[in-house]
């Protein structure tokens, strides 16, 4: 698998008068093989942001190795600025303008052919809608709208800043549906989010940061089988013998209401047999997996919630406006932002 991304070491930490040095971003690594629809998943506030950021070239890095097709950035990115499209925050657009009109002025500030307007307005599914006003639109339409805008130079790459912000479950589908075609058409993805629901439902593989630290990476699946103490949920009749039995048998039970928890099994065989030779006939057998959010809330200490924008040491953030939309490359940091936030 070659590597489209790579982060090595990644720091930053922003200086501002009425806050003093705030550590965004803290010795972060990341890697993002081609043909992957990466997860990049953090509570609020823990690096998520000022990583793409960097990556992007749009705000200057303290320390670390970063670099996209091999590129490295910031200084080599023009090389490839063509091979990415990225959305960095929510964008704006004008509500006046159709998806149409706003795609056609992005495709000629942009240079690329207006005949890719439609072609981008099929691929997310708002082909039949392209003429309606974009203030009548959903928002998972305006999200898939600024997708759109992203692919209109048909990039390698796609990276997204949050796209299933504030999707419902029907648009969080949707949104999988589209990253799943794109990825099977060529494209490779990274999408940042918050919510884990988002990330187990649409990519394969995740990285996890927490306090601008990775905390966990790899296969969605691995990272959770990281996780697995192998336990089975265990119901019988007399739950008190069966605890009493396969405590003598060297296993860790617990005793929840009507039901055992039985952790570090490798063979459930073992149960059953232990409970069967003493004549406990097992109900029901089932294996406890780790889901993604007892993962996060283990790695992270923080509990993950759509609509509460929350720092990762606990403190509610004051003001959660969306910064800027970032639909190019050629886009460069405004440095000042930095030090006024
Ligand atoms: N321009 C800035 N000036 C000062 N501090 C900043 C600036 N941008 C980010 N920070 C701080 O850096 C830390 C990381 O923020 P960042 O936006 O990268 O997190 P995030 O994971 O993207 O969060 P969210 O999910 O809320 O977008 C936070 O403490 C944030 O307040």
């Amino acid at each position: 698998m070659s590597a489209v991304i790579e982060i090595d070491g990644l720091r930053k930490t922003f200086h501002s008068v009425r806050q003093g040095h705030r550590v965004a971003v803290d010795g972060f690594d990341l890697r993002v093989d081609a043909g992957q629809i990466h997860g990049f998943l953090g509570p609020n506030g823990s690096g998520k942001t000022t990583t793409l950021r960097a990556l992007l070239g749009l705000v200057r890095a303290d320390a670390g190795r970063m670099s996209v097709f091999g590129a490295s950035s910031p200084q080599e990115l023009p090389a490839v600025a063509g091979r990415v499209g990225a959305i960095v925050e929510s964008p704006q657009f004008f509500g006046n303008f159709t998806a149409h009109r706003t795609l056609r002025l992005l495709a000629l500030a942009g240079g690329v052919p207006t005949t890719r307007v439609d072609e981008v307005l099929e691929q997310v599914g708002l082909r039949d809608r392209g003429d309606e006003r974009v203030k009548g639109y959903s928002l998972g339409m305006k999200q898939r709208l600024a997708v759109a805008s992203a692919l209109l130079k048909d990039p390698e790459l796609l990276i997204l800043d949050e796209p299933a912000n504030g999707l419902d479950p029907a648009g969080i589908r949707e949104m999988r549906d589209l990253m799943r075609s794109l990825s099977a058409a060529g494209v490779t993805v990274l999408l940042s989010s918050h919510i884990l629901a988002e990330i187990q439902l649409i990519c394969d593989h995740v990285t996890i940061i927490s306090r601008g630290r990775r905390v966990a990476a790899g296969r969605v699946d691995e990272v959770l089988a990281g996780f697995d103490q192998h336990e089975f949920a265990v119901r019988v009749a007399d739950p008190e013998r069966a605890a009493q039995l396969l405590r003598a048998g060297g296993l860790a039970v617990t005793e929840h209401d009507d039901q055992l928890v039985v952790g570090g099994v490798d063979e459930p065989e073992l149960i059953t047999r232990t409970l069967g030779e003493q004549g406990i006939w097992v109900r029901e057998l089932v294996p406890l997996r780790p889901d993604l959010e007892s993962v996060f809330l283990e790695l992270t200490g923080t509990t993950p919630h759509p609509t509460v924008p929350r720092q990762v040491d606990g403190s509610v953030l004051p003001d959660a406006a969306p910064r800027d939309a970032v639909i190019d490359l050629d886009v460069r940091a405004d440095e000042t932002r930095e030090v006024q936030a």
